[in-house]
């Protein structure tokens, strides 16, 4: 008889690991086990729940009007990134300012995110977007709380507030969006889109002409000296008071923002946009930020942009915030949505349709 060797257990467990191991990975990859990564559709829909329909606009930060400006580099941030916006110079700049929220026609009267959206381009045309709010955190950490958020903040048309019972169950379960709204109740708000600070809030990597890396957070400090909106008051301001203040200023001259860099400690959490870095985080200026127009986003170039945060030049590149990869995916769906409906007037171009 011919002798059967059986293999040893140790080698059948390696024949199988292999198939094993690219069967885990595929199934990591399509979702079919572990968090499902959000659709950007399925986030534009809860951004639609939230807001009500409102064809033709962004499904987030709705009202808005577009600005160009420059950038002009120090040179300081070739330390740091190869971009080529960092080379001391000049680079022409495009973006919009806008306030949080799906309604393009709310009032500036509330105690909401101001934001600006920034697209900087190098004279070989790459280009960066940046789309940052007033605000140095965020209320949500993953996009499954911030699709949760936009569930539980719905306001009920009865009150124009959030249901309470939804909105504390919500709470007990983000004690992060209650640090944010404490924090948002508390802060002062910037009784002008030009003396706000804006905050990138999600972490990204500049990799300079060496190949090292730095995780960084940025800021743009406005040269506008500070005034603070009464929040007891937000109900009697005029609806478009920010936006007209910004135009009026404007006629009078620029404005302007000074970019700061600031590098994170290994200590750091780059990936949770609730938290703040310590104050005493090394901190590099790497040049200024000039506006010297704006008008109504039907005549100005930013309405057909959409400030998706991971279009980024070489030298810039993602962290591990997973907000990035689900706001990419949310702008999108945003913009192809928009695009296919027909956009109306801007408030801000209605407002100046009429004399106002
Ligand atoms: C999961 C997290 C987030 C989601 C799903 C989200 C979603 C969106 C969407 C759908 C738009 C409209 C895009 C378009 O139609 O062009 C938008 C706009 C915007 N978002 Fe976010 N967002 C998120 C986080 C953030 C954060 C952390 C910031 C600030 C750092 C931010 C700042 C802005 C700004 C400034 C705009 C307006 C851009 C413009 O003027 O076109 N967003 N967001």
């Amino acid at each position: 008889m011919v002798p059967v060797s059986r293999p040893r257990p140790s080698t059948v467990a390696a024949i199988l690991a292999a198939p094993a191991a690219l069967l885990i990975g595929f199934a990591l990859a399509g979702g079919w086990v572990g968090t499902p990564r959000l659709s950007g559709g399925g986030i534009a829909d809860a951004l639609e729940y939230n807001a009500g329909p409102h064809p033709g606009y962004r499904r987030a930060h709705a009202k808005g009007l577009c600005f160009t400006g420059r950038f002009d580099a120090n040179g300081a941030g070739t330390a740091l990134s190869r971009a080529r916006i960092f080379a001391k110079g000049s680079y022409s700049a495009t973006g919009r300012f806008s306030t949080g929220g799906g309604n393009p026609f709310a009032t500036d009267g509330r105690n909401v995110f101001h934001a600006m959206a920034l697209q900087i381009t190098a004279p070989d045309g790459e280009i960066w977007r940046l789309a940052m709010d007033h605000v140095p955190i965020f209320p949500v950490a993953t996009p499954q709380a911030f699709v949760e958020l936009q569930r539980a903040t719905k306001p009920d048309p009865a009150t124009g507030k959030p249901v309470p019972a939804i909105m504390k169950a919500y709470l007990a379960r983000h004690p992060e969006t209650k640090a944010y709204q404490d924090y948002i109740t508390a802060a002062p708000l910037p009784d002008s889109f030009a003396n706000g600070t804006y905050y990138s809030i999600n972490a990204f990597r500049f990799i300079d002409s060496a190949g090292a890396t730095r995780t960084v957070r940025w800021s743009f400090v406005p040269e506008a000296t500070f005034g603070a909106l009464d929040k007891t008051k937000l109900a009697r301001l005029p609806a478009d008071h920010l936006f007209d203040e910004l135009l009026h200023r404007l006629a009078r001259g620029s404005v302007r923002w000074r970019m700061r860099v600031t590098l994170a400690s290994p200590l750091d959490r780059t990936n949770d946009a609730t938290v703040q870095w310590p104050s005493d985080r090394r901190t590099i200026e790497v040049g200024v930020l000039n506006i010297d127009r704006a008008g109504p986003e039907e005549q100005g170039a930013c309405r057909d942009i959409t400030f998706d945060p991971t279009i980024l030049p070489r030298g810039i590149a993602l962290s591990d915030d997973p907000l990035l990869a689900a706001r990419s995916a949310a702008y999108a769906a945003s913009f192809r949505r928009r695009a296919a409906e027909a956009p109306g007037p801007s408030a801000i171009g209605k407002a100046l349709a009429r004399g106002e």
